[in-house]
């Protein structure tokens, strides 16, 4: 545990995105604090805090803020959409500003207030093998695994299931075996997806290094593209999670995704616990 003194506590904060909770610390004016096990620690939802994803936002040259994500295992994630939608409003808060932008590893993204909600241009889509990234090549838009997935990349690679009814789907039963499989050399993201209507959506999911979350913003990004990429949708849809609604816009410019956030509390870290992480 660098950078914070043995004798003080660690402030974080607890948000969620539709369900998808978050803690987040912010780093900005001091080194960055948090390490693969101080998130692991803190994302033990009996030992720790919990979560399904940890944001640091750290002061940057570039944008308005640099962002980087760990999940609750302690692994890194390239992307975190929910929580950089979370980000970008206690900015907006802190601010008064109703537009950031925010670096994460895939780039500069741009985040805009929408009412009570927030919206996030996400990036283009990955949809070459080796951008995804897949073990070898293949046909993205139909991969050589039972049930026909498709593979895209939000910066994080996710694995697209497009079945009957995703509320019968045994996430928690078959998210794991695909979380890992062979095709994906970095894991990946799992998604169960049923198409309503041209324009809307119901879909869950099993996330790589977390497991079942109640909702997955680069998850949803990555099943919008898939749908319209195969016709079953058109470029804007509306998405059910298990945790609320989230709305995806395929654009020129990124795939924007839309939805809520919210505060749930903040908190201290005492020494005792970040002692020895
Ligand atoms: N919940 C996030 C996705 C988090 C990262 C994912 N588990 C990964 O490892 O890529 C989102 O809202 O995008």
């Amino acid at each position: 545990m660098e950078h914070v003194s043995a004798q003080e506590n660690l402030r974080f904060m607890k948000w969620h995105g539709a369900g998808n909770d978050f803690v987040m610390i912010d780093s900005r004016g001091r080194k960055p604090v948090v390490s693969k096990g101080l998130a692991a620690a803190l994302g033990d939802r009996n030992r720790g805090v919990g979560f399904d994803q940890l944001a640091e936002i750290r002061s940057s040259d570039v944008a308005d803020i640099d962002l980087d994500f760990w999940n609750a295992d302690g692994s890194r994630a390239g992307a975190c959409g929910n929580a950089t939608r979370c980000v970008a409003r206690y900015m907006m808060d802190q601010t008064g500003k109703a537009t950031l932008t925010i670096r994460t590893s895939r780039g500069v993204l741009e985040a805009r207030a929408d009412g009570d909600l927030v919206s996030i241009n996400m990036g283009q889509p990955q949809t070459a093998w080796n951008e995804v990234p897949l073990a070898q090549e293949v046909d993205t838009a139909h991969l050589p695994i039972d049930g026909d997935p498709a593979a895209v990349g939000m910066g994080n690679p996710h694995c697209v299931f497009f079945v009957e009814d995703a509320d019968k789907v045994d996430v928690a039963g078959i998210g794991p075996e695909y979380e890992k499989h062979p095709l994906f050399p970095e894991h990946t993201n799992v998604e169960f997806a049923s198409i309503r209507s041209h324009d809307e959506i119901r879909m869950r999911v099993w996330e790589r290094g977390t497991g079942i979350t109640l909702a997955c913003g680069s998850g949803a990004c990555a099943t919008a593209v898939a749908a319209h990429q195969r016709g079953l949708t058109g470029p804007r849809v509306r998405m059910e999670l298990d945790g609320g609604w989230l709305t995806l816009d395929i654009r020129d410019d990124g795939v924007w995704m839309t939805g809520p956030t919210a505060f749930v509390f903040e908190g201290q870290l005492t020494p005792a616990f970040l002692k020895g992480l």
